[in-house]
């Protein structure tokens, strides 16, 4: 947000009321990517917008969406029950949440004598159902639903839900929408609507989406990109720290007590590893004292329910005191939170564009933000370079150590805490080996190895003490010196650690006995390999029947196409009628998409 252009320089007046709400907000002037694209979506443009983290893109598509319900005459009594005039879509709910409450803090200046302008919030809750969702829509007749892609799909394949009114959509963070992840529905949800329709796609890494930005179904778009020579806005000081794995925890927790900060947020690879950090900070705090006293801890990921998840976003966003949120990439796009000041990424994200949407939640609408990344010490600081060729400078920054007064070392806290209850040990041992899933799924794979990790360090960090057995690093076990994955001499006698639950720690003795009481040494062997089997092969036997189901089908594929060759050189004749018939059906088909396409070069 450095250029900034005053609101009565829109070269037509914005309704009266959506001045007044800019007012109350503060907004006196507009950011340089609502001043490009308010014009444009509008005036019935279709746009795709890229414009770094935090520069204003929430009102650069809320404002023409007011504004066209009411120009178009949506809020009048004539708007059909049943219909909707624009949808926003998000990829995730707490997205969603906050583009509502956006528009809603504009719609509390709508006048009352006008005919009602309302939205609708269409995400996956355990309060609301999709049949709810269409009661509530049939009875308040909102103009504008917002909401995540699968609840949306569902709600629109109800039959009392037309579509054939819907003139605007907006897909926010659209690369995001358009990934693997969620392209189904998305492209699901666009086939429904309306050709004739306004399309506005934004976010800070549009680019990211490539070819599959054209089949939206865009038609003469323009492209919208404000300050695209940097990549993050100007506020936003991006740093990194090289770290030993295991050193990372204790570096974190000296940020906690020794750097300023209002509010942090923590970027952890997966759900588990929050959950078992989350609980092991709060024993360090409230047990050890050497966390700041003061400092309030929360943690949000996509598998807590979405209440909860409200819950913890908002008390979080309100707490006057200093707070650190534990979170995932559930959080990395889109949330806008004002006293955000920090952000540090424990690991760096498996996408790189993944990378300055994180770091994006702070430094947002020119507040001063720090974003700092771990790396792990060796191969992972080649991720500076490799960033700088995609023009995102990271300066390095010393952590300093943090002196804590424990009784032993870190680690040996650490795995005390774990040898308390055997649960522990389990969700430490699940944390690590989607770590490690997580680690080999990088898009930098040249970077981001797996030979080149130090996956014991990596235990060490989450506190484990014997190596789970999986087949992704016990090949490189001989490089060390690890004796059936103990890390620790002498060995845990893993037969006498419990489950603090009594009805669980029951149920393993009982499972403990019957082992016992086999005879057939084949068997117990049997058993015994069954009980320690690693998590990996388990999902990995899985895997290798669905890969040996896949391969089956490509080997009777690849004979049903060796026949089908062996019988069109017998029938060439016939067989020129059949590819004649094939080839215009695809000239049909290549035009039908052609025309819902659109193209670049009107960009
Ligand atoms: N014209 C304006 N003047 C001052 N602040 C603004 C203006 N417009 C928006 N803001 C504020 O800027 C912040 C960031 O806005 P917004 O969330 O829309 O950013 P964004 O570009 O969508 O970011 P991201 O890519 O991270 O989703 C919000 O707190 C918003 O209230």
């Amino acid at each position: 947000m450095v250029e900034s252009l005053s609101w009565d320089s829109l070269d037509y007046p914005l309704q009266p009321w959506i001045q007044t709400a800019i007012e109350v907000m503060g907004f006196q002037a507009m950011t340089a990517v609502q001043a490009s694209t308010i014009p444009l979506f509008a005036r019935n443009k279709d746009v795709v917008v890229e414009s770094v983290t935090g520069s204003g893109k929430t009102i650069a598509f809320v404002i023409p969406l007011l504004e066209k319900i009411i120009s178009e005459g949506a809020n009048s009594a004539s708007f059909k029950k049943g219909h909707f005039h624009s949808l926003v879509i998000t990829p995730t709910r707490e997205l969603s949440n906050q583009i509502q409450s956006v528009i809603n803090s504009f719609l509390a200046h709508y006048p009352d004598d006008m005919p009602p302008v309302k939205s609708q919030l269409l995400i996956g809750t355990a309060q609301k159902t999709v049949r709810d969702n269409v009661a509530d829509f049939l009875r308040d007749r909102p103009q504008l639903l917002v909401g995540t892609p699968g609840r949306v799909l569902e709600f629109l394949q109800a039959p009392a839900v037309k579509t054939s009114s819907c003139s605007m959509v907006v897909l926010d963070e659209a690369d995001r929408l358009l990934d693997a992840d969620f392209f189904k529905d998305t492209e699901s949800i666009l086939r429904t609507l309306p050709k004739q329709r306004r399309t506005g796609l934004f976010s800070a890494t549009i680019s990211e989406a490539g070819q599959q930005i054209f089949k939206t179904g865009l038609r003469n778009p323009v492209k919208v990109s404000v300050n695209s020579e940097r990549r993050g806005p100007t506020s936003l000081g991006l740093y990194y720290t090289v770290v030993r794995p295991e050193q990372k925890l204790q570096n974190l927790i000296s940020i906690f007590n020794h750097y300023k900060f209002r509010k942090c947020l923590v970027y952890f690879p997966t759900c588990m590893s929050v959950t078992l950090f989350y609980s092991f900070l709060q024993y360090l705090q409230k047990e050890k004292k050497v966390v700041e006293q003061d400092l309030q801890i929360f943690s949000l990921y996509g598998k807590l329910q979405t209440a909860s998840r409200t819950k913890t976003l908002d008390t979080f966003t309100e707490t006057p005191s200093q707070a650190v949120l534990l979170t995932t990439d559930v959080a990395a796009r889109g949330i806008d939170i004002q006293d955000v000041d920090l952000v540090i990424q424990l690991d760096p994200p498996t996408d790189t564009s993944v990378f300055l949407h994180r770091a994006g939640r702070t430094g947002r609408a020119n507040r001063t933000g720090k974003a700092v990344t771990f790396l792990n010490e060796g191969r992972e600081e080649d991720f500076i370079p490799f960033l700088k060729v995609k023009d995102i400078h990271l300066k390095s920054i010393e952590i300093k150590s943090e002196d804590f007064s424990l009784e032993g070392d870190f680690y040996d806290v650490f795995k005390g805490w774990i040898l308390e209850d055997r649960a522990r040990f389990d969700l430490s041992v699940r944390s690590y080996v989607a770590f490690i899933r997580y680690y080999s799924n990088h898009s930098a794979s040249s970077i981001f190895r797996l030979q080149s990790l130090d996956y014991v360090g990596v235990a060490r960090m989450y506190g484990l003490f014997r190596l789970p057995r999986m087949p992704e690093i016990t090949r490189y076990f001989q490089d060390v010196d690890i004796k059936d994955g103990w890390i620790v001499q002498p060995p845990i006698d893993m037969d006498r650690y419990a489950y603090k639950d009594k009805k669980r720690e029951r149920a393993r003795l009982e499972e403990l006995k019957n082992i016992e009481k086999i005879n057939d040494k084949k068997k117990l062997k049997f058993e015994l390999k069954k009980k320690n089997m690693a998590w990996s092969n388990k999902s990995q036997s899985k895997e290798a029947k669905a890969e040996r189901k896949a391969n089956m089908t490509l080997k009777r594929k690849a004979i049903e196409e060796q026949i089908a060759r062996e019988e069109e050189r017998e029938n060439s004749e016939l067989s020129k009628d059949w590819k004649d018939e094939v080839l215009s059906r695809k000239r049909k088909q290549m035009k039908s998409t052609n025309e819902l396409q659109g193209s670049f070069d009107d960009l």
